[in-house]
């Protein structure tokens, strides 16, 4: 897609987009685990907001590709700073459950890096970094190629059955 082309907001449903992953990874369905309650992120599979597909990675890390369509804008042509920060902690709590961790987000800080421009697919790589007690840290960053957009830092609790 050329610069002049992604720009463009389509005000009419913006026509379908790439979202495969890599060949060593697996599909992951997220729906299975924890229901529809996903659905402010990635609910609209077509729609032009998020345009979101969930994988596993070789290590059974939960990777994501994701469209930022026309309504995510913030800055003129490019993604809102809250889209990213929506997207974060969506992925990166579900990142949590599905490393099985029944959790919420407590506290998550996002760095946001470059200027994420609108209509492109980007990846979202996660990583669960530690689980001590209640506490579960997972990290992920949104790139494409060598270019991070944004870092996210998400310290999920666990559920206490009460
Ligand atoms: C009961 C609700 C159930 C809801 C979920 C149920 C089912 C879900 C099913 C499927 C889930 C689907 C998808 C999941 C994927 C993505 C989810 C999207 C992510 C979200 O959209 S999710 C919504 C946003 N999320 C919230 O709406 C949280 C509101 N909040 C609370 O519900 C409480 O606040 C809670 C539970 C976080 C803690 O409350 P609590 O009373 O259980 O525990 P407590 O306060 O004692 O904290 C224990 C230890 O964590 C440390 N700690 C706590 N909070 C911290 C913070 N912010 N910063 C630094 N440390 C913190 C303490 O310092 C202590 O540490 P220490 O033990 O060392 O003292």
């Amino acid at each position: 897609m050329t610069k002049a082309t992604a720009k463009k907001v389509c005000t009419t449903l913006c026509p379908p987009v790439d979202l495969s992953g890599e060949a060593s990874w697996t599909d992951f369905d997220a729906p299975a685990l924890v229901g529809e309650s996903l659905r402010f992120v990635s609910g609209e599979p077509d729609g032009n907001r998020f345009r979101v597909r969930y994988y596993r990675d070789g290590e059974q890390q939960l990777k994501a590709r994701i469209w930022f369509g026309p309504e995510t804008e913030g800055p003129p042509g490019h993604a809102h700073g809250g889209s990213m920060a929506a997207v974060f902690d969506e992925v990166l709590g579900l990142a949590a459950w599905a490393a099985g961790y029944s959790i919420v987000v407590g506290n998550l800080n996002v760095s946001f890096r470059n200027l994420l421009p609108l209509q492109q697919v980007v990846t979202l790589e996660s990583r669960v970094i530690s689980a001590e007690g209640r506490k579960i840290m997972v990290h992920g960053r949104i790139c494409s190629g060598e270019t991070v957009y944004a870092e996210g830092e998400c310290l999920c609790i666990t559920i206490v059955k009460k």
